[in-house]
C-alpha cells in the first residue's frame, strides 16, 4: 500500500492568481524516506497542508496512510505526525511542558509512546525546564520532531525541518530520520538543500508548483545526458561569461568556486575545446577537468527544460 498518494492536485490562491501547486502526481511507498526537494516558492508547504488537512486543493485527489484528506480528515490528524516549517512549538512553554502538551491533545501520554521519542529525548532532556523559545536551533527542532512523534504517528510530515539550523544538528537530524524509518514510519520531508536529496530513497524535484523528476537520487543524477566539465581561471567571471557566449557552450554556470561546464555536442576531447575556447580569450591558470554531475546539475538542466 502506498501511504502517501498524490493525484493531479492543483492548488491557487488570490482567487486564482497564484498557480502554487500545478497538477502533481506523485506517491509514497510505505516505510520510505522520500523528499520533496525544491527552492523557496516551488510549492512544498502548501502540499503539506494540503495532506495534513489544513488546506483544500482545488483540484485533485490526496490520501495518507489510506485516508481520504477530505472524507478522513479526522484520522488522518490521528495518524499524521506534521512538523511545519514555522511555528510548531510553544516558546513560553518549556520542553516538557510542550511535549507533554502535544501528548494531552492527542489523547495519549509521554509515558505511553517513550521508546519511539526516546534516543532523540534523551539529548534535550538535561534542558526539560528550559522554555522552547530560549533553545537554539537544533534543539528545537528535537522538541519539535517529538512533539510530532509522540502519538505514534503512522507517516510523518516534515516541511523543511533542516532550514536555519547548523550543519553537525542536520547531520544529527538525518542520522533520526534513518532510525524512525528502521521503526517503520513512512517519511515524507521537505528541503531546499540539494545536498539533502542524496539522503532520500526516492526524491521529487519540484520547481514553480510543477514535478521535474520523480526518482532515486542515483537515477536521477544517472540520467544526466551531457559530460560535464568543471573549469577555472583567475577571472572566473570573465570565463563565465565568455565560455556563456560561445556558440560550442550549452550551459554554463557557477558552483562554489568553479564553473559547471556542458557542451552541445558530445565531443571526446571536450576539455581541449574548452581550454582552447579559454585561452583564446586571454585567461590564465585555466583548469579544466571532466566531473561527475550531483542532484544540483541535474534540478539546473531540468529547470532550463521546463522554461
Ligand atoms: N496564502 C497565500 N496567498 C498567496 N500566495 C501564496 C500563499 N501561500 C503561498 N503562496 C504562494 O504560493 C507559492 C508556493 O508557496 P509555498 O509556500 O507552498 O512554497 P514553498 O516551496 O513551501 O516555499 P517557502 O519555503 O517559501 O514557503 C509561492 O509563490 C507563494 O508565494
Amino acid at each position: 500500500m502506498n501511504a502517501v498518494t498524490v493525484k493531479n492536485i492543483t492548488k491557487t490562491y488570490d482567487k486564482g492568481k497564484v498557480l502554487a501547486v500545478d497538477n502533481i502526481s506523485f506517491e509514497v511507498k510505505e516505510g520510505e524516506l522520500f523528499g520533496l526537494i525544491g527552492p523557496d516558492g516551488a510549492g512544498k508547504t502548501s502540499i503539506f497542508r494540503i495532506l495534513t488537512t489544513l488546506l483544500l486543493a482545488d483540484k485533485g485527489e490526496a490520501s495518507v496512510a489510506g485516508f481520504d484528506v477530505i472524507k478522513d480528515y479526522q484520522s488522518i490528524r490521528n495518524n499524521v505526525g506534521y512538523m511545519p516549517g514555522k511555528f510548531s512549538l510553544y516558546q513560553d512553554l518549556t520542553v516538557a511542558e510542550n511535549l507533554s502538551f502535544f501528548a494531552t491533545v492527542f489523547g495519549t501520554t509521554i509515558e505511553a509512546n517513550y521508546d519511539l521519542i526516546k534516543d532523540i529525548y534523551d539529548q534535550i532532556k538535561p534542558f526539560s525546564n528550559r522554555r522552547a523559545g530560549k533553545l537554539s536551533g537544533g534543539m528545537k527542532q528535537k522538541l519539535a520532531l517529538c512533539c510530532a512523534l509522540i502519538h505514534k504517528p503512522l507517516v510523518l510530515l516534515l516541511d523543511e525541518p533542516t532550514t536555519g539550523v547548523d550543519v553537525v544538528s542536520r547531520k544529527e537530524f538525518w542520522e533520526m530520520l534513518k532510525t524512525l524509518k528502521k521503526q517503520g514510519i513512512t517519511i515524507l520531508v521537505s528541503t531546499p538543500y540539494m545536498d539533502e536529496a542524496n539522503l532520500c530513497e526516492r526524491i521529487a524535484l519540484l520547481q514553480k508548483g510543477k514535478i521535474m523528476s520523480v526518482d532515486t537520487p542515483e537515477n536521477i543524477i544517472k540520467a544526466f545526458p551531457y559530460t560535464l566539465y568543471g573549469a577555472k581561471s583567475d577571472q572566473i567571471y570573465k570565463l563565465l561569461n565568455d565560455l556563456r557566449l560561445n556558440g560550442q557552450v550549452e550551459s554554463c554556470y557557477a558552483f562554489g568556486e568553479f564553473l559547471h561546464v556542458t557542451l552541445k555536442e558530445k565531443q571526446e576531447n571536450g576539455k581541449k575545446i574548452l581550454r582552447v575556447i579559454a585561452e583564446q580569450n586571454g585567461h590564465s591558470n585555466i583548469w579544466i577537468e571532466e566531473i561527475k554531475p550531483g542532484i544540483e546539475d541535474s534540478f539546473i538542466l531540468l529547470s532550463g527544460e521546463q522554461g
